[in-house]
């Protein structure tokens, strides 16, 4: 046989339908009967016809229909479009038992072992692939010896120079990148080997993994016969070829099983710990909580592109979020390889959300290039991930608006549809193993649509696991999944290859009565619909007078779904759970260990890296905020204001020391209200990056605290400057330097105040309530209104940062001995009332007090964060 060849399957049964992952040898078992499901009940719409293979003027196989399933048939063959040429990848697909190599026969699971003893993986190629990408025959010890397959006529074909193309050079770091998909029959087994042969890349030894590895724990051998798909991608070539190159991806199945996730209607979007909530109230809301999945099962295999159907409110967010980890409540189990969601694995997962979150002031392509910066890996150098981040920039079509502003519902900027191509790419960008994506095509007329769709089926076809919720897509769009997993109000109605949806359908009675999009039809099911031309031309007709009422309307589609959800539970479900419900207790807990010692790749930069690129970006985004025209006007306002009210006061004490209160009050409100909402605005986008392990929660907080301190301080000393010469105050430059200094206390432990609020709270609303109340205790407890204060709340005065920072301006201006004239001669400045209540001296302690004050609010604002898990 041909390793180029293979039969399509013979069109399914439900079995068939909802296991064809490789993740279970269902079929085996099966009795239902063939073609109880036709593929389609239009078959203009089928793509199940038989793959034709044509050699193109460049002498490229090309497949004009995906081949069906390759995997499943133990064929071997190339799956090999022209997205796939085009993005120079290489595939060998291989796997099942009917086609084992010459020598190994008998019960697969006995081969595997067998083969694990005494083959290796250039065995296993060879017993595959017999001849090469020209037909010629290959010779095994050939392969061996120069570990290459059979890609020569493949870089010819390309008008490349004639060229070996080995395994060490597809490992090369940076340059190319490979992946292995697992075998359907051996999935977790061989995960051990991939995992470990990551390692053995790490060494650029090749592909040694693969074969007859020993596991040293169990003792048990993975053979190369195992590995049903090896993609090799060449070297990232200098051309301006606008391809993405997939990187090094482990493949990744998912499972899902049984998954409930019940929420409080009452539950609060905010999650703080300020929320306290009295157990009377928690039984409450139990009472009245939803269930929005009721028992979604599923699995998607690397290679598999997996797309969620259903209207409005199925709850097909809740389920990519919960894919994606982000939901940590819900009943059920999730696994990716068999074993449950380690941090690992949850990096190497990307989730683009339905709502973009994204920094509105950055440009398209700024986004895209600081996402590069912090995500791409080590070993890319600065000008490889810049070259990423344009790549996928010019992959995405977003090249003309590259130098625009994302913008947001607030800030004028990038289109919508432009925005969520922006998160697309930051997703992309990194090449996920598994990444899921909430509508991405919303918003998008239909050719950025199928361009998106086709950039994923590329992707996918690079051996990643691509889930995608989707709303209206056209039939091109609709076939392009694999898989489609239809919801509705949280129910599953279908699940299994899209082709054979229409076809499951007409089994138990619902098909459409014309030629229809069959994504419109899943979704109209869904919602209760049937299509059927006579009712809606009656429907519409001016001359029928007696038409059905709201609720029986009503009635009837709550009818239709609940035959639809009692026809999945009959014919899908059973299957569904055997088949992904298969959680190997033993197996996973070795893997878990695995993935977590193993394989964890802690950060793709370090930590001053990251504190650099977020410390720009952080500029960038937040310098608008700081230096926008109200706030620039309102500090002048303030300023012009201040020095006409306290005009050259030097000629009264009370004066000069209201003007200092007044401005130490100034700039205790404007950093702290200005303060409050960095933590909150940002938690979102916090938690998307940290989700997706870009950067540590330190090196985010130190870039935000630090970038703000030039940034807060550069308005007060346009401030000081003003209003210290015209009010008159103190003209030496010691005594201008030391007020300007304590001014800058005040407003960095003003900002500390504020940032710990904000992320204490997370909340506006409440910030800012607790914020208001703050400086009115610190108003109080400056020591500029009362002179006696009661004294069991004397204390508070020395927790005011104001007072220090009072105390501090008073020092610059005036000292303990000074005198002023009198009606009785000479007084003392101290003894001042404005003056006498915070006392003159005690500079040092003033200082450290206020360096306490600026220190630990930051930590308290650190603390804060870390607990509320952004
Ligand atoms: N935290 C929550 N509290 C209350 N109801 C919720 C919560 N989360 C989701 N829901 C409800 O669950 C249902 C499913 O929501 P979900 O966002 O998953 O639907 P969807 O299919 O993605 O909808 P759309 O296509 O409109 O985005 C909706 O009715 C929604 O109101």
């Amino acid at each position: 046989m041909s390793w180029m060849s293979s039969s399509p399957r013979s069109e399914g049964d439900v079995k068939e339908v909802v296991s064809e992952c490789g993740c279970s040898s269902l079929r085996e078992t099966d009795n239902v009967e063939p073609d109880q499901f036709p593929s389609q009940a239009n078959p203009s719409l089928s793509t199940t016809t038989a793959p034709t293979r044509a050699v193109d003027e460049h002498g490229i196989l090309r497949s004009s229909l995906r081949e069906e399933e390759p995997c499943d048939d133990g064929g071997v063959g190339v799956d090999l479009d022209a997205n796939l040429s085009r993005n120079w990848s290489f595939s060998v697909t291989a796997g099942g038992a009917r086609n084992r190599p010459t020598g190994v026969t008998g019960d697969p699971d006995v081969d595997h072992h067998h083969a694990s003893r005494n083959s290796n993986w250039s065995a296993g190629v060879d017993g595959y692939s017999k001849t090469n990408y020209d037909g010629d025959p290959v010779d095994p010890t050939d392969v061996l010896a120069r570990k290459s397959i059979s890609l020569e006529g493949l870089w010819q074909a390309e008008a490349e120079p004639p060229r070996s193309f080995s395994y060490e050079e597809a490992l090369a770091p940076r340059r190319s990148s490979w992946s292995v998909e697992p075998a359907r029959r051996s999935l977790e087994r061989v995960q051990s080997s991939v995992i470990e042969g990551r390692r053995w890349k790490s060494r650029s030894t090749g592909f040694n993994f693969l074969p007859g590895r020993s596991n040293n724990e169990t003792g048990e051998t993975f053979a190369g016969l195992e590995i049903s798909k090896l993609t090799v991608m060449p070297p990232l070539k200098e051309t301006s070829e606008i391809t993405l190159k997939p990187l090094t991806t482990l493949p990744v199945s998912i499972k899902f099983c049984n998954l409930v996730y019940r929420v409080s209607t009452e539950e609060q979007s905010s999650s703080s710990w300020v929320d306290v909530k009295s157990w009377g109230e928690k039984m409450r809301r139990s009472a009245q909580e939803k269930i929005i999945l009721h028992g979604i099962s599923g699995a998607v295999c690397p290679g598999q592109m997996l797309g969620i159907l259903g209207p409005s409110g199925s709850g097909k967010t809740s389920l990519v979020q919960m894919l994606a980890g982000r939901i940590p409540n819900y009943e059920g189990t999730i696994t990716h390889n068999d074993v449950p969601l380690s941090k690992s694995m949850k990096r190497r997962t990307g989730l683009v959300t339905q709502d973009d979150i994204l920094y509105p002031h950055l440009t398209v392509k700024e986004t895209l290039l600081y996402a590069a910066l912090l995500r791409l890996p080590a070993e890319f150098s600065r000008q490889e991930k810049r070259r990423r981040a344009l790549d996928v920039l010019l992959e995405l079509g977003l090249d003309k608006c590259q130098d625009t502003c994302v913008g947001s519902a607030y800030v004028r900027g990038a289109s919508g549809g432009e925005r969520k191509r922006v998160s697309i790419g930051c997703e992309i960008l990194t090449d996920p193993s598994l990444l899921l994506l909430d509508e991405p095509t919303s918003g998008l007329d239909s050719t950025t649509a199928l361009n998106i769709v086709r950039i994923l089926r590329n992707l996918a076809h690079a051996g990643k696991t691509i889930i995608s919720t989707i709303h209206q897509p056209s039939s091109v769009i609709y076939h392009m999944f694999d898989k489609i997993l239809l919801l509705s109000d949280g129910h599953t109605l279908f699940f299994g290859r899209g082709n054979k949806a229409l076809g499951y359908f007409e089994y138990i009675g619902f098909h459409p009565t014309f030629a229809t999009n069959p994504a419109d039809f899943l979704v109209d099911l869904a919602n209760g619909v049937t299509h059927d031309l006579e009712d809606l031309n009656r429907e519409s007709s001016p001359f029928v007078l007696s038409k059905p009422k709201a609720e029986e309307i009503a009635d009837e589609r709550n009818h239709i779904k609940k035959l639809l959800k009692d026809a999945y539970l009959a014919h899908m479900m059973q299957e569904t759970r055997f088949d992904y419900c298969d959680l190997r207790p033993n197996s996973a807990d070795r893997l878990q260990i695995t993935h977590d010692t193993v394989e964890r790749r802690d950060w793709s930069t370090s930590w001053p890296e990251q504190f650099i690129i977020l410390s720009r970006r952080a500029v960038k985004e937040r310098i608008h905020g700081h230096f926008s025209a109200p706030r620039i006007l309102e500090t002048f306002v303030v300023a012009i204001i201040a020095s006409l009210i306290w005009w050259d006061s030097s000629n009264s004490i009370e004066d000069q020391a209201g003007l200092l209160f007044f401005s130490t009050m100034v700039w205790a409100y404007f950093p702290l209200y200005c303060a409050i909402y960095t933590f909150p605005l940002e938690r979102d986008m916090v938690r998307k990056e940290r989700a997706s392990g870009m950067y540590r929660l330190s090196a985010y907080f130190c870039a935000q605290s630090m970038i703000d301190l030039p940034m807060e301080l550069i308005l007060p000393t346009f401030y000081t400057i003003l209003v210290y010469w015209m009010g008159g105050l103190r003209s030496t430059a010691v005594a201008f330097l030391a007020t300007w200094a304590a001014l800058l206390f005040n407003v960095l432990a003003a900002q500390g105040m504020g940032l710990a609020i904000g992320a204490v709270c997370m909340n506006l609303k409440k910030a800012s309530h607790l914020a208001s109340a703050s400086m009115l205790v610190i108003l109080m407890t400056g020591g500029f209104f009362s002179k006696n204060i009661f004294s069991a709340l004397e204390w508070l005065k020395y927790i005011s940062f104001s007072y220090h920072a009072f105390k501090l301006e008073l020092n610059a201006q005036f000292r303990e001995e000074d005198v002023y004239p009198c009606k009785t001669g000479q007084c003392q400045i101290a003894d001042v009332q404005a003056i006498s209540t915070v006392g003159l001296g005690g500079t040092l302690s003033s200082a450290l007090a206020m360096l306490a004050f600026l220190v630990g609010f930051r930590l308290v604002a650190y603390i804060a964060l870390r607990r509320t898990k952004v």
